[in-house]
């Protein structure tokens, strides 16, 4: 594919414009963007359940039709959570060595689903009640990303503590994506494409995981074999956790000092590519996060501190 790199504008899934990289040649403009990494490529599946489908064409470099806004919203973030990891980690894409970052938006039919196939991102356009296209929001892309960012470091098991783990750091990395880019920064996850008709509410909450009746602590951890194990269900006690060491509060009786965001990232990231194995558990997690913040921070830091406090107050110790 040869062309000319262009700068396109376009409007998003919820109406916002933006403008993004283009690759412009005789046929026309492609979501190719060329100036980060090995490149960003975004396809259409065009309501098939073939991936990549088609890389994404269009007539006139100006991307306002309804049905480019899932497309322009995959392209622009997939591009920002890009520079999030070089810019604040400096991970060079997801592998740290370029790897193209391949996209598929309207996967399916009325698919209420988003995920990480192993090489690439993949967007269901929702059934319209229970989310709209999915890629229309900057953390449920950095929580799909952040799956290939763990598959290429710690490649934790995608099924019990291990899962629940790799889950919730793509909830950690999704959110503070999210606040890097000020893009209405919260700790709830998923909310901008969720339940269109009902105001407030989200597909997870990491400030309090009880309200999508997920666990807060360790002891009122899911047990059974549903979702691999509760992957999405006993994420809620690591988020919770990190919701505390980025913020601060108490929970359970346990205070704990909040660190911020930058420094939460920090810790998180070196735990991630560092000490994380595949079978890490909750316990390993904790021994980790500690050495990570030592090595930072030092032993008798008032980081290390919050992060024992952290886990403490959702019953890991
Ligand atoms: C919506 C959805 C369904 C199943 C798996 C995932 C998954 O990627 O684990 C998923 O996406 C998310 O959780 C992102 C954060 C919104
Ligand atoms: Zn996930």
């Amino acid at each position: 594919l040869t062309g000319e790199d262009s700068t396109a504008t376009g409007k998003g899934v919820l109406g916002d414009t933006k403008s993004f990289n283009t690759l412009v040649n005789s046929n026309g403009s492609y979501l190719v963007d060329r100036t980060r990494g090995s490149g960003i490529f975004t396809y259409d599946a065009k309501n098939r359940t073939r991936t990549p489908g088609t890389l994404w064409l269009d007539s006139d470099n100006v991307y306002n039709a309804a049905y480019d806004g899932a497309a322009v919203d995959a392209h622009t973030y997939a591009g920002q959570t890009y520079d999030y990891f070089q810019d604040v980690h400096s991970r060079n894409s997801y592998d740290g060595n370029g790897a193209e970052l391949i996209s598929t938006v309207h996967y399916g039919r009325s698919y209420n689903n988003a995920f990480w196939s192993g090489s690439q991102m993949v967007y269901g356009d929702g059934d319209g009640n229970t989310f709209v296209p999915l890629s229309g929001a900057l953390d449920v892309i950095a929580h799909e990303l952040t799956h290939a960012v763990t598959d290429t470091s710690a490649d934790l098991i995608y099924q019990n503590e291990s899962g629940a783990i790799n889950e919730s750091m793509s909830d950690i990395f999704g959110t503070l994506v999210e606040h890097h880019f000020n893009n209405k920064p919260d700790w709830q996850v998923g909310e901008d494409i969720y339940t269109p008709s009902v105001a407030g509410d989200a597909l997870r909450s990491m400030e309090d995981p009880t309200l999508s009746g997920d666990p807060d602590h360790y002891s009122k951890r899911y047990t059974g074999t549903g979702d691999y194990g509760g992957v999405h269900i006993n994420s809620g006690i690591s988020n919770k956790a990190a919701f505390l060491l980025a913020n601060g509060g108490t929970h359970y009786g346990v205070t704990v000092a909040g660190i911020g965001n930058d420094k939460a990232g920090d810790i998180y990231y070196r735990t991630l590519t560092q000490y994380l194995t595949p079978n890490s558990n909750y316990s390993h997690f904790r021994v980790s996060t500690i050495q990570a913040a030592t090595d930072l921070y030092g032993a008798s830091s008032a980081e290390v501190a919050s992060v024992k406090a952290a886990f403490s107050a959702v019953g890991v110790n």
